[in-house]
């Protein structure tokens, strides 16, 4: 995967349709080569097409649905999206959702992502959900299960990737969410870090979505985060 700063952030294009995602993405301009996709633009209407136009415009593309059905609906969905080009696609990361996905996307280029345990939790969240192990454990449960089944990478919180870098080694991507630049809103993520950090913890890419889609630059806010990024990356 490629690691250039640029290429390590990730934006979400969290807004409601087609057309406001392409003029953020006009805005944005060259300061910003990989974007996420997620449900509220897939739902909105357009967020499919939007995705194959990046594509085509030679941006980097992550759809993140967070697949989770029976294996047959899994391997099948998975297979369809292939077809669109993109890079990057979540599951949860349950052993037959992630068997399925891999199943699904066999003899194509797209990698799978499975999340662990979403960065708006903790461990209190964790318990009211019924897993009483905790944040870690559960995080690593998942992740070791992941690289068993081949899946290429996970989603973790940056408070993650440290352990994981070390316990899976260089080659399973690791992505966080869960990123605030110093002095931005938390919002709903539980576990968090800036985008330093996160990169020193050992992240391969950073998903950011308001700090940037909600700045009053987003141009401006993407540059700092790279800049923050490639200030942070060993040589
Ligand atoms: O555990 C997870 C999995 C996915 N996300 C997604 O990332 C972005 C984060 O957006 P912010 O505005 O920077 O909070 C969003 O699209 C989530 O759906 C996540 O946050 N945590």
């Amino acid at each position: 995967m490629q690691t250039n700063a640029r290429d390590r952030l990730i934006t979400a294009l969290d807004v409601p349709s087609a057309d406001e995602a392409l003029a953020l993405v006009d805005r944005l301009g060259d300061a910003v080569s990989f974007y996420k996709i997620g449900m509220e633009l897939v739902y909105g209407g357009g967020g499919l097409a939007v995705a194959e136009r990046l594509v085509k415009a030679g941006k980097k593309v992550f759809l993140d649905l967070k697949l989770h059905d029976i294996p047959n609906t899994v391997e099948r969905a998975t297979a369809q999206v292939a077809r669109l080009g993109v890079h990057l696609l979540t599951v949860h990361g349950y052993p037959q959702t992630m068997r399925a996905a891999h199943a699904g996307r066999a003899g194509t280029g797209l990698k799978l992502l499975a999340v662990t345990v979403m960065t708006s939790y903790d461990d209190d969240d964790l318990v009211a959900a019924g897993y009483a192990e905790g944040v870690g454990p559960t995080v690593r449960r998942r992740a070791d299960q992941a690289k068993d089944i081949g899946i290429d990478g996970l989603i973790i919180s940056p408070h993650e990737a440290a352990a994981l870098r070390a316990a899976l080694g260089p080659s399973m991507l690791l992505v966080t969410p869960g990123v605030r630049p110093a002095g931005s809103a938390v919002g709903d993520q539980k576990r968090v870090m800036t985008p330093g950090e996160a990169i020193r913890a050992g992240a391969d890419h950073l998903v950011v979505g308001r700090p940037v889609t909600a700045a009053s630059d987003p141009r401006a806010a993407a540059e700092a985060i790279v800049a923050e990024i490639s200030a942070n990356l060993t040589a």
